[in-house]
């Protein structure tokens, strides 16, 4: 979300405001909302410091964890904050809001779940939190529980979403392998009514800041509970993943080694469509292991939003990675085409008729996210794959 969209939707929410976080700020706070990355380990340590250093205004305060971070993080907050002069009474509320589609899900999300210690002035600043989410959400969507659970349901919602695309994922491999076909077996499984067909879109993997990281988190809290079984199986579901990307990084291998002056386009760097998030895209990922294992490669690389200056900056081998503004441009004396993002536009208004004439033969396309019509293209002369299929 960039920021002045934020500032125009909580303006429309009475009370909330964009901060910059400084002690003073945080002593006029009611309620304050860490949405702050753990991956910065030590910045939750500071974040931590910056509370210890405000003045300790008598007004007790509430903290509301919304990152995803470890199981027991609010226990461990509030044991750093037990000598702090100012009262503090923390809250679970995970976000559960997908890149893309923020603003929708923040003002309609599925549910609020709302967790908080049981203690009497815990209850209070729960009731706290349900009267402002009450404001846009209805009541029976509001869903209250412990801390850990609402801190274990962030972690489990995203594991299964995640376990969800690795199991089609790897029926694509099935497929490939056994001449089934993963848009008849996908369409046959989303009409079973207890199984449906959301997460389970075949794709060369799954990417983005959240799913691998929070994935990682759950198998490291089996392991510290000493579940070690259960830790292997969510892992599993990483293994995978992997395993789908370097099943399609070796097709492409096969197709250009030994080709000269291999030029490669991709179409598609973000990790999804509708953003410019380039966290663990898997469009990267391809890129930087052929660029590993052949570096003789060239590739020209368009994306609807993603910026060239983004692209840039993404690979060292700037020189070797070259941005371009249109599908047409970056098709140009190709020898192979890489749909590596689900944009609406790869869809529908690609003119593979008039790319055919620019590209080197034998012309392929290499289609990680079912968006092409295989029959359509092989009619017009392309060589294609397509994952399941
Ligand atoms: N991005 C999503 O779609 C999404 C959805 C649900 C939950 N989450 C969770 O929300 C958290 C943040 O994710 P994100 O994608 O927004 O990360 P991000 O890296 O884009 O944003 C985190 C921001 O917090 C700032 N920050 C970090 N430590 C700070 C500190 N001590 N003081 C002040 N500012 C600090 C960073 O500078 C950065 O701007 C993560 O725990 C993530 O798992 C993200
Ligand atoms: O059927 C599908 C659905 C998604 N994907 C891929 O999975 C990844 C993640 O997609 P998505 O879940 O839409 O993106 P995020 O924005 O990372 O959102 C997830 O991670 C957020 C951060 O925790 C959570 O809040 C959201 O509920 C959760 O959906 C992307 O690479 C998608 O292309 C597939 O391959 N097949």
């Amino acid at each position: 979300m960039s920021s002045s969209t934020i500032r125009n939707w909580s303006k429309s929410i009475a009370g909330f405001g964009m901060i910059h976080p400084s002690p003073r700020c945080l002593d006029t706070a009611d309620i304050i909302i860490l949405c702050i990355n753990f991956s910065h380990s030590s910045l939750l340590a500071d974040t931590l410091d910056m509370f210890h250093n405000t003045c300790g205004s008598p007004q007790r305060k509430i903290i509301v964890e919304k990152s995803t971070f470890p199981l027991n993080t609010c226990t461990q907050i509030t044991h750093a904050l037990l000598a702090h002069p100012t009262h503090f009474d923390i809250l679970s509320i995970p976000e559960f809001l997908s890149q893309g589609s923020a603003i929708r899900d923040a003002l309609c999300p599925d549910r609020v779940l709302v967790g908080c210690d049981g203690s009497e002035s815990g209850l209070r600043a729960r009731d706290t939190l349900i009267g402002l989410y009450a404001n846009w959400v209805p009541r029976e969507k509001i869903l209250t529980q412990s801390i850990y659970s609402t801190e274990l349901s962030k972690l489990a919602s995203n594991a299964l979403l995640a376990q969800r695309i690795s199991s089609i994922n790897s029926f694509t491999a099935i497929c490939d392998a056994s001449g089934a076909n993963i848009s008849q077996l996908t369409h046959s499984l989303s009409t079973d009514r207890r199984i449906r067909g959301e997460y389970l879109s075949p794709s060369l993997a799954f990417g983005g800041s959240c799913l691998e990281k929070d994935l990682r988190m759950l198998v490291y809290l089996c392991e510290s509970l000493n579940l070690h079984h259960v830790a292997r199986y969510w892992n599993s579901v990483i293994e995978m993943n992997d395993y789908q990307l370097h099943r399609f990084i070796q097709r492409v291998k096969e197709i250009v080694v030994g080709i000269e002056s291999v030029k490669i386009t991709v179409l598609g760097l973000a990790f999804k469509k509708d953003t410019g998030d380039l966290r663990l895209s898997p469009s990267i990922r391809v890129i930087k292991e052929l660029l590993r294992q052949l570096p003789d490669i060239h590739f020209s690389v368009y994306d609807p939003v993603v910026t060239s200056w983004q692209i840039i900056n993404e690979f060292d081998a700037s020189e070797k990675v070259e941005p371009c503004q249109s599908i047409d441009e970056a098709a140009i004396n190709t020898h192979c085409i890489l749909l590596l993002t689900n944009w609406d536009e790869f869809y529908t208004q690609i003119d593979w008729n008039a790319i055919y004439q620019k590209i080197n033969p034998p012309g392929w396309v290499l289609d990680g996210h079912l968006i092409v019509d295989v029959k359509q293209l092989e009619l017009i002369g392309y060589k294609v794959y397509q994952i399941g299929h």
